[in-house]
C-alpha cells in the first residue's frame, strides 16, 4: 500500500476538524501530497470521520487517476489536484465550514486585519475569493486566484480553503482562521474594528515567522 504514513496522518488531520469544531457530519476535507512520489492522499467523499482509517484514504496522481483506494475521492479532489499543480511548495489542503470564517465568506467580505494575531499568522487580511460550483477544480483556480502571499482564504457563499507546507501547517491555519473571525465578529457587535497599518502588519508577521517560539 503506497503511503502508509502519510495516511496515518491524514486521518488524524481530517478527524481534526471535527475535534476543533470546524466542520460538521462529513463536510470540509484534508489532503496531503507525499514530497517525495508527488502523489496525494485525500479523505473519501461523503464518510464519517470517525470512519475514516489509514486503509480507506485514497490515493490520486495530480492528474486525479485514482492509484488506491476503493470509495469516491473528496467531491473537492480536483480543486485540491489544481492547488498542487500550480504550488510546488504546497503539500497540505485544507476546508472547512467553520462557522464565524462561513460567515464573513456569506457576506463575500474579507476578514479585516485588525489582530495582532491576524498580523502574526496571515500577513494581512484573509481575502474572500469568488463563488465556484462544487466538483471541479474551478474552487482550486478561485482559491489560488485570491490568496495572495497567506494561507488562508474564505470563498464567498461556501467556507474556507488552508493550504500549507505540511497538512498540519494548513490544518493550523484553518484553526487560526476560525479563532480570528470570532474575535473580529465579536468586534463588529460592539462597533467598527480598528485595522492595523501595512508596517506593522509587516513586522509582526516577520517577527512571528522569524523569532517566535524555539529557533
Ligand atoms: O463543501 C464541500 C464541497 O466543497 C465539502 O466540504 C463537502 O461538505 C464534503 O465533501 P467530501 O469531501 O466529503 O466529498
Amino acid at each position: 500500500m503506497l503511503l502508509k504514513e502519510i495516511r496515518e496522518e491524514l486521518v488524524e488531520l481530517n478527524q481534526a476538524l471535527p475535534a476543533n469544531r470546524l466542520v460538521v457530519w462529513t463536510g470540509g476535507n484534508v489532503s496531503i501530497r507525499d514530497p517525495k512520489s508527488g502523489l496525494v492522499a485525500i479523505k473519501p467523499s461523503g464518510i464519517m470521520f470517525p470512519d475514516l482509517t489509514p486503509e480507506n484514504m485514497v490515493v490520486v496522481d495530480l492528474d486525479g487517476k485514482q492509484l488506491e483506494g476503493d470509495l469516491a475521492p473528496s467531491s473537492d479532489t480536483a480543486s485540491h489536484l489544481y492547488i498542487y499543480r500550480h504550488r510546488e511548495d504546497i503539500n497540505g489542503v485544507v476546508h472547512t465550514h467553520s462557522d464565524y470564517a462561513t460567515a464573513f465568506a456569506a457576506l463575500g467580505m474579507p476578514i479585516p486585519a485588525v489582530l495582532t494575531a491576524i498580523g502574526d499568522e496571515f500577513g494581512g487580511p484573509i481575502p474572500c475569493g469568488d463563488f465556484a460550483l462544487i466538483g471541479s477544480e474551478a474552487i482550486g483556480k478561485a482559491v489560488l486566484d485570491a490568496i495572495g502571499n497567506t494561507t488562508a482564504v474564505l470563498l464567498k457563499n461556501h467556507g474556507v480553503f488552508t493550504i500549507g507546507k505540511s497538512g498540519r501547517a494548513a490544518l493550523k491555519s484553518a484553526v487560526m482562521v476560525e479563532d480570528v473571525a470570532k474575535t473580529v465578529w465579536l468586534a463588529k457587535q460592539l462597533g467598527e474594528p480598528c485595522e492595523i497599518s501595512q508596517e506593522d502588519l509587516k513586522k509582526l508577521n516577520e517577527r512571528y515567522m522569524n523569532v517566535y517560539g524555539q529557533h
